[in-house]
């Protein structure tokens, strides 16, 4: 997908919201765990439920890695699932991925040719090389760690290095990468102090911003300096919405969080 066509997508549904599937097996409906695939069958009916709710998707893949074999081909069921059923949707791998060269093409090609996700979240620690292999897949999207939402982002993330911090240094360098148009930034939503200086480095990028809902991350403070000229932004709710209700009616429960997200939204977008 590319970046216009996620632009029209959140204008079309006046939302900007990701719905997190990250689904853990203790969480999920007592009833589903009777299915032969209970990670699927909770994905398709929190996606059935969400869709027009919401412009993207991001199953973080350690909840699927969890469960083995059998988690990896509810991971694939669900991208398949997604991709045939709402192709307009923009999909994110949260896989945190990066590595030597060759090894990163192999990691692009698992989540870009094989999953056939959208983008992929990749960790910058490796530095140019290992980030370059990602990015040369046409209208494909590495989303860089920038500013974590954990505690531990102020370890390393915000100390100094070359006389500013560690996360502004990879923000300005990344932008000089080849195919850099097809990066986007993770910001976490607990971080929203520190948007309106990360905007003055990358102004244009789309920032993939979680933390909203379980993490204590606020909407309005993310738009008030994350916004811009495209929109630029997709808020994360995981936690929030999926597990809204362990009954029967957790799709509904579902879309109700999901639905008070959007409607904050369309308030945002309508006021700009
Ligand atoms: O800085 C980061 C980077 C990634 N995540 C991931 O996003 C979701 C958040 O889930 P919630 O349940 O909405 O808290 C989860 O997959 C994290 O691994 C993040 O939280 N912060």
């Amino acid at each position: 997908m590319t970046t216009k066509q996620l632009v029209e997508q959140i204008h079309k549904k006046k939302s900007f919201l990701c719905v997190g599937l990250d689904v853990d097996l203790n969480k999920i409906p007592e009833h589903l765990l009777e299915t032969e695939d209970p990670i699927f069958e909770f994905n398709k009916a929190i996606i059935d439920a969400t869709h027009h709710l919401a412009v993207g998707y991001k199953p973080n893949t350690a909840f699927y890695e969890a469960y083995g074999l059998k988690g990896w081909r509810s991971l694939e069921k669900t991208i398949e699932y997604l991709n045939t059923n709402y192709p307009e949707v923009f999909t994110i791998a949260d896989a945190k991925r990066g590595d030597i060269g060759n090894t990163s093409t192999m990691y692009a090609k698992a989540f870009f040719e094989d999953l056939q996700f959208d983008s992929v979240t990749v960790a910058p620690y490796m530095g140019k090389d290992s980030v370059e292999p990602f990015l040369a897949f046409e209208d494909k999207h590495t989303i860089l760690l920038a500013l974590t939402s954990n505690q531990g982002a102020f370890d390393f993330q915000t100390k100094q290095t070359e006389g500013q911090e560690l996360y502004k240094n990879v923000l300005a360098v990344s932008k000089t990468w080849a195919n850099s148009e097809n990066l986007m930034y993770v910001v976490g939503a607990t971080k929203a102090e520190y948007l309106a200086e990360i905007r003055a480095i990358i102004p244009d990028s789309f920032l993939l911003v979680p933390g909203v809902g379980a993490q204590g991350g606020n909407l309005q403070d993310v738009c008030k300096y994350g916004l811009n000229d495209q929109i630029g932004l997709l808020i994360n709710s995981s936690r929030g919405i999926i597990y809204a209700s362990k009954g029967k009616d957790f799709a509904e429960a579902a879309q109700a969080k999901a639905l008070v997200l959007q409607e904050e939204m369309e308030k945002i977008l309508a006021s700009r």
